[in-house]
């Protein structure tokens, strides 16, 4: 089985992921991590994130295997990752990792932003996850703040605005609900509760 997980910035989705994939025994790919990695290279070595020769090379010579991912969970390396992910080349690169990965048996749980409409369009089971704005960037400065990460909770909401904006504006591949995708808002669902819906969409795709 494979089930496809799209949506904004911290709307819940690498949480659902390792969830659904623990609860299916699946494998799962964040595959922010990727856009994340290439990112990383370019900011890592002083370059800016839109140099686009040097975002492809990047891109071409990442090892999925070998991502550093408390590295990569930084406000910097995510919006590097929008500006870099833009870039048709940089995503025409991460494309076979990324069909492998989810064609491998036994199947896999993949999350993104282009999962449903582009790399698995023949997912058993999509789902597009949401929350409003608000909610999103209270989880994830918490996050931040768990983590020694200074930051603030308008900082992080002016981030996520601005990252959401470039990824359902860009011309390739952009954030969007496949048009076979089953949407769940978790503004007023926690963890727990948000995991039984997962589990229940899943299952009523299955029937
Ligand atoms: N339903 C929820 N209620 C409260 N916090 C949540 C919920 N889902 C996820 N979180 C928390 O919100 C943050 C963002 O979730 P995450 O799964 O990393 O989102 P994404 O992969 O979409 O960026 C994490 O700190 C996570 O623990
Ligand atoms: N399949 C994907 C996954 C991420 N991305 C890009 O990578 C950035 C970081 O993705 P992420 O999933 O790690 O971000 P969060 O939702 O975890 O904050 C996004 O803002 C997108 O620009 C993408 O274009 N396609």
């Amino acid at each position: 089985m494979i089930i496809a997980i799209d949506g904004p910035a911290a709307s819940g989705k690498g949480t659902l992921g390792k969830r659904l994939a623990a609860h299916y025994g699946l494998r799962h790919l964040d595959t922010g991590l990727l856009y994340r990695g290439v990112a990383h290279v370019l900011l890592s070595a002083g370059h800016p994130a839109d140099d686009r020769v040097r975002a492809a090379a990047a891109a071409a010579a990442l090892d999925p295997g070998r991502l550093d991912e408390d590295a990569l969970k930084t406000q910097a390396a995510g919006e590097g990752a929008s500006i870099v992910s833009a870039f048709p080349e940089v995503r025409a690169a991460l494309l076979d990792v990324q069909r492998r990965f989810a064609a491998a048996p036994p199947g896999a749980v993949l999350d993104g932003r282009d999962i449903g409409t582009v790399i698995c369009p023949d997912a058993d089971v999509k789902i597009f996850v949401t929350a409003s704005a608000e909610e999103r960037a209270r989880r994830r400065f918490l996050e931040f703040r768990a983590r020694g990460l200074a930051v603030t909770e308008a900082e992080v909401l002016d981030d996520i605005r601005r990252r959401d904006a470039r990824d359902t504006g860009r011309a390739v591949a952009p954030l969007r609900p496949a048009a076979d995708a089953r949407l769940l808002d978790t503004t007023a669902l926690d963890v727990e509760a948000s995991v039984a819906a997962a589990i229940a969409l899943v299952e009523a795709a299955r029937r």
